[in-house]
């Protein structure tokens, strides 16, 4: 290295998001003595607002974007860096960063979270969303739109069909039902009414203590039309300006180029086979385009399943890989499959007095029965949570174990305007066919799903308002025998949190 050292700091933390904020709130507030550095290449920190601890694993909380000086007025000792790390030197304990500044750490923290994995980084019309900037780009192109193509079928896919109006939406999916990260087939069924005209009609409750659902036939498609002034009147209104956060989609508007419905058409069981401009597409066989006219879309999109679409924009909803690249090189860090920086149940990586948390790092200690990583804000906030409590319990000599929230997975969101909660092994992940389940579900109410394996609970997916979260939760953690209440634990006439008591 060139540079030499402009100061070393106790502390260095990289990345100004979730992880990397609340590991600095932490190591701030446990040693305030020590110097500590918050090295980013956003302008903007991310914060937690309204955290509420909701059961003994389930959290909520916002997120807000706010200016770095709130976080050093809070927290003198600290020093927020604003450039992008380079380089990384482990053996001699120091970091480059692009403006060609050398820090050297005694301990350091990686939390540089990690970006879309595009369909093509070559594209200009395929899209990916990850902070202010991209949902910018994409309310701004959005606004001039007439259809658009989403490819995936997790998180940001299940948000975005549901909020784009005024724009025709092809939705491209490789799986037989919509949102696989989440959910199974009979959670999307449940769904997918929400994405049609009229509100779901409010059934009679049915147990469904058998589980079999209706899938699609393969390379199938379905249309849904919703009538947007219907929908409105049950939606929060949008308000430009507020900080992308769990309901970054609130923030901004995703409306089309057109007034009036939307129109989700679903491509089920395919992938992306090419990717045309409208000039390759007049170079290519005349078979390739099928009803579309030629220059009629700036881009078009070829399906495995024949069929071809033109378009204003694609987005590519397709996950996220982590951003370890200026870490790397000329380093010896043991990286998971997914690409992630490999953590112990310290959030040590390979490399020593180095640690890592959030969207970057995967989680490779032998993790609880009931807990599975999943790239979310929730995990982001514990590990970097846990990193700090870490780091700081190395320097003091104190012992530490790994904390209770690495027992449950828990999450809560919100889907299709629904509440959704996912506790422990909520698709059955890993127990191959060693698992029954039990569903409950009441049209347009609510949709109850439980995992039992060797009579006991392991997972569950709560969907609507079913209060059931707190109990179930204890059900899981307690690993209580339910062999002898069969199907009687999702009755509709039984109110289970006094069975329990
Ligand atoms: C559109 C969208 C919606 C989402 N909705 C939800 C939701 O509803 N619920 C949920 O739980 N999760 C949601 N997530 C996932 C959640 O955003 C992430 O899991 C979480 O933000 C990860 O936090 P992080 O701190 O690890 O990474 P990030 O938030 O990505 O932060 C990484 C930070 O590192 C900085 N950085 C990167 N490289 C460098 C470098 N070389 N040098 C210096 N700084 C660097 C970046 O500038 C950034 O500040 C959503 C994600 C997206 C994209
Ligand atoms: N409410 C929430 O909890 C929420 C909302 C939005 C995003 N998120 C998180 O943000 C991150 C990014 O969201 P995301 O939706 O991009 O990721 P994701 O991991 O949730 O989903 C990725 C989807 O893309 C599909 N996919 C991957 N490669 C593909 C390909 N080549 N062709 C077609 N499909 C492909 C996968 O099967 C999967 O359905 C994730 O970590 C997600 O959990 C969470």
């Amino acid at each position: 290295m060139a540079n030499r050292k402009e100061k070393t700091f106790r502390f260095i933390i990289v990345g100004g998001g979730i992880a990397g904020v609340t590991c600095v709130e932490q190591l701030s507030s446990q040693i305030p003595s020590a110097d500590v550095a918050l090295i980013t290449a956003s302008p903007h920190i991310k914060t937690v607002t309204n955290y509420r601890q909701v059961s003994k694993t389930l959290e909520e909380f916002d997120v807000e974007e706010q200016p770095s000086s709130v976080l050093e007025e809070k927290f003198p000792n600290l020093t927020v860096i604003h450039s992008a790390v380079k380089s990384l030197h482990t053996r001699s304990h120091s970091l480059e960063t692009t403006d060609g500044r050398v820090f050297g750490y005694e301990k350091l923290c990686i939390c540089g979270g990690g970006r879309p994995k595009l369909l093509t980084q070559e594209n200009p019309y395929v899209l990916g969303i990850r902070d202010t900037d991209s949902a910018q780009e994409l309310q701004k192109r959005l606004s001039k739109a007439k259809r658009i193509v989403v490819v995936g079928n997790g998180g940001i896919a299940l948000e975005l069909v549901y909020e784009v109006e005024g724009c025709e939406v092809i939705w491209a999916v490789k799986d037989k039902a919509i949102g696989n990260t989440f959910f199974d087939a009979g959670a999307a069924q449940f769904l997918i009414p929400s994405l049609e005209a009229d509100k779901p009609e409010k059934d009679a409750p049915c147990k469904r203590p058998r589980y079999t659902t209706e899938e699609p036939a393969p390379g199938g498609s379905h249309t849904f039309t919703a009538d947007r002034n219907a929908r409105r009147q049950g939606s929060s209104s949008t308000e430009a300006g507020s900080a992308l956060g769990p309901d970054w989609h609130e923030g901004i508007v995703l409306q089309g180029s057109e007034q009036g419905t939307r129109r989700v058409s679903l491509e089920y069981q395919c992938e992306v086979e090419k990717i045309f401009t409208s000039e390759e597409l007049l170079n290519s066989p005349p078979q390739t385009l099928g009803h579309e006219n030629v220059g009629s879309w700036p881009v078009y999109i070829k399906l495995t399943n024949g069929k071809t679409f033109g378009c204003d924009f694609v987005v590519s909803a397709t996950g996220v890989v982590p951003n370890t690249e200026p870490f790397l090189h000329g380093n010896n860090f043991a990286l998971a499959e997914d690409g992630g920086l490999q953590v112990d149940d310290h959030m040590m990586t390979s490399e020593p007095d180095v640690y890592a948390a959030g969207d970057v790092c995967t989680a490779c200690w032998e993790h609880s029965p009931m807990w599975q990583q999943m790239r979310l804000w929730t995990q982001a906030r514990q590990m970097g949570w846990y990193a700090g409590r870490c780091m700081a319990a190395q320097v003091l000599s104190e012992p530490i174990e790994l904390d209770f929230c690495f027992e449950l997975f828990s999450h809560i969101t919100k889907f299709f305007n629904y509440k959704v909660v996912l506790l422990g092994k909520f698709n059955g992940q890993g127990l191959g066919s060693d698992h029954e389940l039990l569903v409950r579900c009441t049209k347009g109410l609510e949709y109850v799903k439980v995992v039992l394996s060797g009579g006991r609970m392991v997972g569950a997916v709560l969907i609507g308002e079913t209060d059931l979260e707190e109990t179930f939760e204890n059900l899981i953690l307690n690993e209580m025998d339910l062999t002898p209440y069969g199907e009687e634990l999702l009755n509709p006439n039984i109110d289970i949190e006094d069975y329990f008591d």
